[in-house]
């Protein structure tokens, strides 16, 4: 998952946009970036890494202007080793454009011939936003007729592009010298909201992932982005908006609640928060039903994104829930690193066992949801090694059976230990005593109670409905090919730099 953010400003935007950037970090740790306008030029630094270390002071002091955007990448598509595919991307024509998105094209394999055969332009990276970026410049050459550009001839030129894309996208873009783009899928899958500041120079307008970048940065939250609706600000801080496909409906990432979006943001009116407690409650109806709670003496979230639900699992079942696990704050979220050997590894450098709290006890370890299973395999062992008597696992979200095409970096079935696995299979793989899963109903009812105004949830990689309705066995094999190339390319770079590290030592 990506994190993105756009402002406009009357005052220097470069501090407010790393901020923003800092807020959004779980959304993407692999990359960061951010580009500046001062008039029509853009100024631009990215790299990977995170935000602290890719933007140091003398890069700041290059990122001049009252208008940018900026971006921590998670990369879903390409590669995780590419400088040139950390975003944001530019193109140069028509007026200028840099561009950043978070989500997930499925058609971009198809698009990327289209673009060089048909609409004569030069793709260079293996991105699925580089893609995007050059369809909306071909939309907006093809819409922009006299100048100077219409807010209407914005509009027209996105609702090209929800025709000819495919897949999951919120999107900011920078048009130089006229104003903020920013437009969410038909369906609404990923997040995107705006607020605004009322500054003694003027209107702030920002536009973000999360409702904790506007929050953080001093912002009004005024709304979230409606699924298919397009915003464009112009310089002086002006709202324009309106509707750009032809059958919106709201059906946001279930993955968002469950694991990848701060507990504290509010998504698409349901509170992230509320919506993991509302996980932990049902996780305890279905624990009660399955083994009796006086078996548990004690509840022990895996850290961090389960512990809202193992906390309120432990109120209902009457046991106690203690931290037994510490977790070194430097390393950062495990599952979305890129590579399986630096995932496994990372879980051991970053949650450490505190014996006293499972000494001769049956312990309930809850995490929020077992993925690859590296987790939940390493934690089993460690509680173990701490002297637990009975180790028993529950998981807040229902097994991950499907890849994920929308943002999510599951694209493989063979990677996800639920696939072609029974539950007690997953239990052995795991080395737990026992195993509680969540229900797919439950689980949606928990989130989706928090807003009547849902069309739906995107639980593609629960329940293998995938909501676009068009994702062929091609698009399927397109993504599954380049992320397991990629995958392969990722262990290799990690074993290239952890090699040139030893030699630098
Ligand atoms: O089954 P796996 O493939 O191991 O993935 C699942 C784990 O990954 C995530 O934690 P992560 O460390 O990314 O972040 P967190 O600190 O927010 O929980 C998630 O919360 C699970 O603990
Ligand atoms: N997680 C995301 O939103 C990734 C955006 C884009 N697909 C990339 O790989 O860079
Ligand atoms: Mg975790």
């Amino acid at each position: 998952m990506c994190g993105i953010v756009g402002v406009i400003s009357k005052t220097p935007v470069n501090q407010l946009i790393y901020d923003a950037l800092l807020l959004l970090q779980h959304r993407g740790q692999d990359a960061a970036g951010i580009v500046t306008a001062m008039d029509t030029k853009f100024f631009m630094h990215k790299a990977r890494g995170m935000v602290r270390d890719v933007f140091r002071t003398r890069n700041m002091r290059a990122l001049p202007g009252t208008v940018g955007l900026g971006q921590v990448r998670y990369p879903t598509a390409g590669n995780a080793y590419s400088e040139e595919e950390a975003q944001p991307f530019y193109v140069n024509a028509p007026f200028g454009l840099v561009l950043v998105h978070n989500g997930n094209l499925t058609n971009a394999h198809a698009l990327r011939k289209e673009l060089f055969a048909i609409d004569r332009r030069h793709l260079n990276t293996e991105s699925d936003s580089e893609v995007l970026l050059n369809v909306l410049a071909h939309e907006l050459e093809l819409a922009a007729r006299d100048l100077p550009l219409t807010p209407e001839e914005v509009f027209k030129a996105v609702r090209g592009v929800h025709k000819r894309i495919k897949g999951s996208y919120a999107v900011v873009c920078l048009i130089a010298g006229y104003g903020l783009l920013a437009f969410r899928d038909p369906y609404g899958i990923r997040p995107l909201c705006y607020g605004q500041a009322d500054l003694p120079e003027g209107p702030e307008v920002m536009v973000a992932s999360e409702s904790v970048a506007l929050e953080g940065t001093g912002h009004r939250f005024v709304r979230d982005v409606a699924p298919g609706e397009a915003l464009f600000i112009d310089l002086d801080g002006q709202v324009h908006a309106q509707q750009c496909a032809e059958r919106p409906s709201l059906n946001p990432c279930v993955f968002e609640f469950v694991y990848l979006a701060r507990p504290d943001s509010i998504i698409d009116g349901i509170s992230v928060y509320q919506a993991r407690l509302n996980m932990g409650e049902t996780l305890a109806q279905r624990l009660i039903s399955t083994m009796p709670p006086s078996e548990i003496d004690v509840v022990i979230p895996i850290p961090e994104s389960s512990r809202p639900s193992a906390m309120q699992l432990a109120q209902k079942i009457g046991k106690p829930y203690r931290e037994g696990f510490v977790k070194n704050r430097y390393v950062g979220r495990t599952f979305i690193m890129p590579g399986q050997s630096v995932r496994r590894k990372s879980v051991r450098q970053k949650l450490n066992a505190m014996p006293q709290e499972f000494k001769g006890r049956n312990v309930l370890l809850v995490d929020d949801s077992i993925v690859r299973g590296n987790t939940s395999r390493e934690i089993v062992q460690m509680a173990r090694e701490a002297g637990a008597r009975r180790v028993y696992m529950a998981s807040a979200a229902p097994p991950v059976r499907y890849p994920n095409v929308y943002g999510i970096d599951m694209p493989t079935k063979s990677e996800l230990i639920a696939h072609g696995r029974s539950i007690e299979e997953i239990r052995e793989f795991i080395g737990a005593d026992a195993l509680i899963y969540q229900d797919v109903a439950a689980m949606k009812k928990a989130v989706g109670s928090l807003n009547t105004g849902l069309d739906g949830l995107e639980a593609s990689c629960f329940d293998g409905h995938y909501i676009t309705g068009d994702v062929s066995a091609e698009d399927f094999a397109a993504i599954e090919t380049q992320r397991t190339s990629q995958g392969e390319e990722e262990e290799s770079g990690r074993t290239r730099l952890a090699l040139q590290s030893a030699g630098d030592a």
